[in-house]
């Protein structure tokens, strides 16, 4: 009788939602996954808001993007306005299917996302979940990482022998600290109060983001999801949460027409700009805000946590399955930190375009806006939403014009028809590396371990993705990121 090789679990430190979709991604690529958290219970507090259409694939990969779509709300995009409430400049999503087939920007409660999580990791084979326990030390051995815990209820400790870790820990990880790594920052933090709000009737609200430039009182207000909406301001120098209760904040509210609405909760928050200086040690990795803080103001927080641990999975599973070696892990930190950076960067800048003031004012507001319209990775998450491209490394060859254009980006995920039945591309690419090449008018052939498939290009936005960057073909990673195109 031939028994399988016993594969030690990978721990994800964190059940927050970035730690809870890297179980599922890891447990979907058949690795056993111990997830642990400090708390007993998910923390029910509705922190992000926002995630645009790149980070659902993150979630289409965890099997829950259907269960997101029914509790999220399509958002319109993104309006900067003036003191007086009036436009500056606006950044539409579309609301119907964008370039991956979903509204480009969605508007959800936390716990929601959370309890969705939640119950599919309860119905997927080989996560363990332990709540009410934190780790306290971590042991890198050869290929392994022995992992000291401990019940918070009961001082219980416990040595966990783990093939790798995520730490997928929050703000304040554990893990980051056990593998020596330090925040850098990249702005000055800014205190702000931020208010839960739900009315009974809906409000008469543009759908979408308001972000009121006002360096005596900036703020931000948006619909959420269902009867849910989000109010910010900045907190002035010696002003605190309790200063911003009662007729003060219903004041504040009356412009956006929710001075009647319940709060249901405000809480001073401090918004970061920060950056991990190191996401690896050995086998312990970090992700989510265990790796990145940002300020809140294009609604990339989630987002950027979901896309590492995207990124990240199938490394992890190739590295402890033993198909790659070890230096694949080195492409977390190498293509993830830029990233990151380049869009915490971003947010940071949009807050000094709400709150720069004094008599610099105009001329800080009118360089932030020529700043987003030059520089092309910026334009392109303003105007088209598209976050930029991963950095040129071992895993993404950015030479030729194709591979400029297309390399360290996602390939669209676009309608095709695969043996009569109407799919995605992402069906038919599979869980591994796939190519997908032009071939012939309405038509493209998908490439995955040696087999290849002809599929009906139904909308010809694949045809018409490569033909725009002069590429015959593009070399797709598990991740759905473009490896190389020619
Ligand atoms: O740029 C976008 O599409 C998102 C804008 C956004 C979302 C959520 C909060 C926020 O302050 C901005």
């Amino acid at each position: 009788m031939s028994s399988q090789p016993v594969v030690p679990p990978v721990v994800v430190v964190g059940a927050g939602p970035v730690g809870a979709t890297a179980a599922l991604l890891l447990a979907r690529r058949g690795l056993p996954v111990l997830l642990l958290d400090r708390r007993p219970h998910p923390s029910g507090l509705p922190r992000a808001v926002h995630l645009d259409d790149e980070a659902l694939r993150a979630l289409a990969d965890a099997g829950v993007v259907e269960e997101f779509l029914a509790v999220s709300r399509p958002m319109a995009g993104l309006r900067l306005l003036d003191a007086r409430h009036r436009t500056l400049a606006e950044f539409r999503r579309t609301g119907g299917a964008g370039r991956h087939g979903w509204p480009q920007a969605s508007m959800f409660h936390q716990p929601d996302l959370e309890r969705l999580l939640r119950a599919a990791i309860d119905r997927t084979p080989g996560i363990e979940v332990c709540g009410g326990e934190e780790i306290v030390g971590l042991a890198d051995a050869d290929r392994s990482v022995t992992v000291t815990v401990v019940e918070r209820a009961t001082g219980r400790r416990r040595d966990v022998v783990a093939s790798a870790v995520l730490g997928c820990d929050g703000a304040n990880s554990t893990v980051r600290g056990l593998i020596g790594a330090r925040m850098r920052d990249l702005g000055r933090p800014d205190r702000w109060l931020v208010v839960d709000l739900r009315t009974r009737v809906p409000l008469p609200v543009w759908p979408g983001v308001h972000q009121v430039c006002d360096p005596d009182r900036a703020a931000t207000f948006m619909p959420v999801s269902g009867d849910r909406y989000r109010f910010e301001t900045r907190l002035r120098t010696g002003e605190d949460a309790a200063d911003l209760t009662g007729p003060a904040l219903t004041e504040l509210l009356a412009p956006f027409g929710a001075q009647d609405a319940e709060v249901v909760r405000a809480a001073e928050y401090v918004h970061r700009a920060q950056v991990t200086d190191r996401w690896r040690r050995g086998r312990v990795l970090v992700a989510g805000d265990a790796a990145h803080l940002t300020p809140p103001f294009v609604g990339q927080g989630l987002a950027l946590g979901l896309r590492d641990v995207h990124q990240l999975a199938w490394k992890v599973a190739a590295v402890v399955t033993g198909a790659a070696g070890e230096d694949l892990l080195d492409t977390h930190g190498a293509e993830r930190g830029p990233h990151a950076r380049a869009l915490v960067r971003l947010a940071a800048l949009v807050g000094r375009l709400m709150t720069g003031g004094g008599a610099g004012a105009v001329p800080v507001r009118r360089a932030a806006l020529t700043a987003v319209a030059r520089v092309p990775a910026l334009a392109a998450y303003a105007t088209e939403s598209r976050t930029p491209p991963l950095r040129p490394g071992p895993l993404v060859d950015r030479r030729g014009r194709a591979g400029r254009r297309l390399a360290g980006t996602l390939v669209p995920r676009a309608r095709v028809r695969a043996g009569g039945q109407e799919c995605r591309i992402d069906d038919v690419l599979g869980s591994g590396t796939a190519v997908v090449a032009s071939a012939g008018p309405g038509c493209v052939a998908v490439t995955t371990g040696g087999r290849r498939t002809e599929v009906e290009d139904v909308d010809g936005a694949l045809t018409c993705w490569l033909r725009e960057a002069g590429a015959r073909f593009a070399v797709v990673r598990p991740d759905r990121v473009v490896r190389a195109a020619g």
